[in-house]
């Protein structure tokens, strides 16, 4: 670590010029303020220790300067006189530690190690955080078809407000890239979005799992653990799959949405947290409502505003966009406007999308892996493209007897397999014979005519 150390006391100044390098580290000494800001004008220090009593400019002084120039440098307090408020100050302005003199050099040393593993787990922090982008692909919302622009404004405006919010949509269609987007643009995008899926939570985890438990709360419970709820603080919490929660949980999530108090299992004092809540659900909670599976004032107080995503057979204009996006998280060569043929195009805008920007994003990453060089082709994509390919035809020809329809489906799976036949009929479910005879039976027919 390279640390600037400011002090107005000679003897100091020349013990921490030879005994931190001693330590492994790098050491600029300042004899007051107003250099330790000049040297923090010039060079990045990972800490800084400062003399809260020095000259033209006090430690606190440097310390405020600091977080403007260099926001992550993490501070250390030193004092001859220690004091309430001369703590306090320091604790404001997040002082790292607060050393009062004189300090044993092993303080000294035993603080900056402590120093230097925050540093490590605040780079381990970006690095993971940038991973974790690098595998969802971000939080852009890609489209720009009037569909999507309705969705992106309508963001714009719930975002900076504090409401619930209640994305719907069918299943892969984008609703949790919404709830990011709300999230990033709120005044909340520096606290942590938690998004926790309702329907993966086993009925008798959910509870601790949203609101945590004391230690020996329930058999198994060895040691205490923070609720999602709690962990979201100053942020926002996305309640995925809402409509899979049990009624027992909707009562008490209700209660928690009224109030904002949490009680932990096994606790008898509640906390109060301040977390924005989105939900989503693909469920039609209306419906559960009237089967009795949803609880109505629940659905009331969670969808103060709604964002229906729509599916992508809705606005297939946004099909190329996605697909060239989607395909870029996987590679980085070819260029821009040649990266699918046009056969390959044709095949992903005649699909039908059941699983929606999911089942696109696995197709294109299967593509993007067969695919050795760019374009992707028709080939590149899964075999189902091909049954797809039968689909249209059928749409496309007109009036078909079943016979006609029959040898259509026999003719493209001895295409898809090559010409090899035993593989054809073993895709359309029939023996090897029934095959030969309904070929010959078609060509017999086609000879006779
Ligand atoms: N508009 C979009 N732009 C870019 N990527 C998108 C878009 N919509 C969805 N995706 C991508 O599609 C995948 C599925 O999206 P997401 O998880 O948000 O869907 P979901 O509706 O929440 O799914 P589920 O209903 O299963 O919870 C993700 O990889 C996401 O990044």
């Amino acid at each position: 670590m390279h640390i600037l150390f400011a002090d107005d006391e000679k003897n100091l100044q020349e013990l921490m010029r030879t005994e931190l390098p001693r330590m492994g580290y790098s050491v600029t000494v300042c004899p007051d303020g107003l250099t330790a800001v000049a040297a923090l004008e010039k060079e990045s220090f990972d800490c800084m220790i400062v003399d809260l009593d020095m000259p033209g400019m006090n430690g606190i002084e440097v310390i405020e300067k600091a977080r403007s120039l260099r926001p992550e440098i993490e501070a250390v307090v030193m004092t001859g006189k220690p004091s309430q408020e001369t703590a306090i100050a320091a604790l404001r302005h997040q002082a790292f530690d607060y050393l009062t003199k004189p300090s044993r050099l092993a303080d000294i040393a035993g603080l900056l190690g402590r120093v230097a593993e925050r540093r490590q787990s605040k780079r381990k922090l970006a690095a993971l955080s940038h991973r974790v982008k690098a595998a969802e692909g971000g939080s852009t919302l890609v489209g720009s078809g009037k569909a999507m622009n309705a969705v992106k404004n309508l963001i714009s405006k719930v975002a900076p407000t504090d409401s619930s919010v209640l994305i719907r949509g069918e299943t892969g269609c984008g609703k949790e890239l919404v709830a990011r987007a709300i999230h990033d643009a709120s005044l909340r995008a520096d606290q942590p979005l938690v998004p926790v899926n309702c329907g993966a939570l086993p009925e008798n985890l959910i509870e601790s799992e949203l609101f945590g438990h004391c230690k020996g709360a329930f058999t198994g419970a060895d040691a205490a653990r923070t609720g999602l709820f709690e962990v979201a603080e100053g942020g926002t919490i996305f309640l995925d799959e809402i409509g899979e929660l049990p009624l027992a949980m909707q009562a008490k999530l209700l209660r928690v949405l009224e109030t904002g108090d949490i009680r932990r299992l096994g606790d008898t004092q509640t906390v109060h947290v301040d977390v924005r809540v989105v939900c989503a659900t693909h469920r039609d909670l209306e419906q559960m409502v009237e089967d009795g599976t949803f609880r109505e004032d629940l659905m009331f107080r969670i969808n103060t505003f709604e964002v229906s995503v729509p599916s992508l057979r809705q606005r297939p204009e946004d099909i190329p966009t996605l697909a060239r996006h989607l395909l870029r998280r996987h590679r980085s060569d070819g260029s821009d406007d040649n990266l699918f043929t046009d056969e390959a195009m044709e095949q992903l805008l005649a699909h039908r999308w059941p699983g929606n920007v999911r089942e696109l994003a696995n197709v294109i990453e299967h593509a993007a892996i067969l695919c050795e060089s760019l374009p992707i082709g028709g080939d590149d994509l899964p075999q189902h493209f091909g049954k797809r390919k039968l689909r249209k035809e059928i749409a496309e020809s007109g009036p078909m007897t079943l016979r006609d329809l029959e040898m259509l489906a026999i003719k493209r799976a001895i295409e898809r397999n090559d010409g090899n036949k035993p593989a054809a009929a073993e895709e359309l479910g029939v023996s090897l014979k029934t095959l030969y005879n309904k070929v010959n039976a078609a060509e017999e027919k086609k000879q006779a005519a």
